[in-house]
């Protein structure tokens, strides 16, 4: 049985699209646990593209993923758009993710059996779209990807690059008010690097809606408005550029 939260889930701060206090997060490892997030608090402002840099394994694809409703932090809460989300019942958080947030993750987790189209379509079907209309849509911003040509394709006969523009195209479909990926230009060249770029400010940025990106591809750092760097679970930068080396 789905637990009920206890107290509305709407604390509202609608001024940050996310706001994290505390956020902890534990993982087993063997007998004990290592912990990987050590109470993190930020906010994510609206209108801007944050991205979440940082060495391997320290810690962020595991702070989006709570940031996004798919993982639960051992500790702390979590605002989406004054949603406090881990508060939510399992069907209202999925309904909440469905309708408000948009993911791209590095497992591009795309239907074989359906075309690119379809896959691209799938957020706007779940919320009830005629599928016709969805795949038009759809294919809007294939063609704004370069990839229109590939509607028709299953995912097995695209590249890697042209299945990360489907994984892309699926997460903006809906105009989610929070995007969140995790490297989307890591498999592609610079030029369609730079494309997924302009499409998510686009569709991603705007004032009363929020991008977060984790990257390591140093082609794209001048294009972000804030930059995190994570060091071992905790947050040791907070600006507009990367930090000064050493
Ligand atoms: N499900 C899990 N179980 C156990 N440990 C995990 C799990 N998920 C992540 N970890 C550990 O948490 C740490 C942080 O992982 P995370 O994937 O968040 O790092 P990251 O900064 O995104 O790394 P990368 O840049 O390599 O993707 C790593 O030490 C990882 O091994």
């Amino acid at each position: 049985m789905t637990e009920q939260p206890e107290q509305p889930a709407r604390s509202g701060n609608p001024a940050a699209a996310i706001r994290a206090r505390g956020v902890t997060r534990d993982f087993p490892a063997g007998q004990s646990t290592i912990r990987v997030l050590h109470g993190i608090d930020t906010d994510i402002r609206s209108g801007e593209m944050t991205y979440v840099v940082g060495e391997s394994g320290s810690g962020k694809t595991t702070l989006i993923s709570i940031m996004c409703g798919i993982l639960w932090p051992t500790d702390g809460e979590v605002e989406v758009f004054g949603t406090d989300i881990y508060r939510l019942s399992d069907t209202e958080l999925v309904n909440f993710r469905l309708n408000n947030i948009g993911f791209i993750f590095q497992q591009y987790n795309l239907i074989p059996s359906i075309d690119a189209a379809a896959n691209a379509a799938v957020p706007l079907i779940a919320q009830g779209m005629a599928v016709g209309a969805a795949r038009e849509k759809a294919k809007v911003l294939l063609d704004k990807l370069n990839i229109g040509d590939q509607a028709d394709k299953l995912p097995k006969q695209l590249s890697g690059g042209q299945q990360q523009r489907v994984a892309i195209a699926r997460a903006l479909v809906h105009e989610p008010r929070l995007v969140v990926c995790d490297e989307p230009t890591a498999a592609l060249d610079a030029r369609s690097g730079r494309r997924v770029m302009d499409l998510l400010r686009e569709v991603a940025v705007a004032p009363d809606r929020a991008c977060i990106i984790v990257t390591h591809d140093n082609r794209i750092f001048d294009l972000a408005d804030r930059i995190l760097v994570l060091e071992d679970g905790r947050i040791t930068h907070d600006g507009t550029e990367m930090p000064q080396e050493g």
